[in-house]
């Protein structure tokens, strides 16, 4: 039974295996309403698995899974209109433009046509509606998925690697188009392999390798946490590497073609002590970002 104290998604101890391959090991995780939370990690950390059971096109060796209140397996007609599903192997209606499908889509519901062209709206693919589906660029087309969706306004979205293989504007253009949905009040859980979008994009990620969640939190709060500090780049010549290494507050010191980069964690005490030494024209800055911390993660547990 739905109720609006029901969290988005609630996952406890879920275990999927394939053979011996275990893909899901005991994962446990709750997405509030409105969340947004990504799930990241290597190639086979089980990221599509979760989702796909999480959608109920797969059934869990054990655990239990509720959306919105519901089971999703055995199949749940109740839940099919309250989510929208994206999956890698998206499918189209062939030979129909993208209106055309998405219109069949909406038929599929009970829905009117014209939810249609608010779905074409909604990813921004309103000057391609006559395009057919066979004819779309591939940023097109998974915006194409993505509308496909999202013709019922479900709720809660299910998105795996939208914007894998897209070029950096329509990635950056899909951001925005995520960004309105969550505006909107949507809760969405989505894979990606790109941490920078992670990063800007999520309320939380989900760090999963060989089907564990290794880390779960705000990026923000992932980054701070982490023993990856900040890196000052200095170029080469202004400081001697062991002069360096002397400066209150630097851990350690590399080398990089023309630059002498310090490892901190106490950027602004180093700023400070080797601006009374050392001309800083040119100096660069670089702080910790969720890549660093997830590389520093994935490399620990491997
Ligand atoms: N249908 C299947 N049959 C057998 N093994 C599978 C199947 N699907 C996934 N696996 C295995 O389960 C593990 C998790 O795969 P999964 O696709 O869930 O990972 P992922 O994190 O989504 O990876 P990627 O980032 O490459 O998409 C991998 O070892 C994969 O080879």
């Amino acid at each position: 039974m739905e109720t609006d104290a029901e969290p988005a998604v609630a996952v406890t101890g879920l275990t999927k295996s394939y053979g011996e391959v275990r893909a899901v090991d005991d994962v446990t995780l709750t997405v509030p309403r409105g969340e947004f939370i990504g799930l990241l990690g290597p190639n086979g950390a089980g990221k599509t698995t979760l989702i796909e059971i999480i959608e109920g096109l797969r059934v869990p060796d054990s655990g239990t899974v509720t959306v919105l209140g519901h089971r999703p397996a055995p199949r749940n007609l109740a839940l099919l209109t309250l989510i929208g599903v994206q999956t890698q192997q998206s499918a189209f209606f062939p030979r129909l433009t993208a209106r055309e499908h998405l219109e069949t889509v909406a038929a599929l519901y009970g829905l009117d046509r014209q939810v249609a062209q608010q779905a074409l709206d909604q990813v921004g693919l309103t000057d391609s509606a006559n395009v057919r589906v066979t004819d779309v660029s591939g940023g097109q087309r998974q915006r194409l998925a993505i509308a496909s969706a999202l013709v019922h306004q479900p709720e809660v979205i299910l998105l795996d690697e939208p914007t894998g293989a897209l070029d950096p504007q329509a990635r950056r253009d899909l951001w925005a188009v995520l960004r309105r949905l969550k505006g909107a009040g949507k809760t969405i859980l989505y894979t990606t392999h790109h941490l920078d979008e992670a990063e800007a994009l999520c309320d939380r990620v989900a760090i999963l390798h060989r089907g564990r969640i290794v880390a779960l939190d705000m990026p923000r709060q992932l980054i701070s946490r982490a023993a990856v500090g900040s890196q000052l780049l200095l170029p080469v010549g202004r400081l001697a590497p062991e002069q360096a290494l002397d400066v209150d507050g630097v851990d350690s010191v590399t080398m990089e073609s023309d630059t002498l980069i310090l490892h901190t964690q106490q950027l602004p005490q180093v700023l400070a002590a080797l601006g009374t030494t050392t001309d800083l024209t040119g100096v660069q800055t670089k702080s910790a970002t969720l890549e660093d911390v997830y590389l520093e993660l994935i490399g620990a547990q491997s």
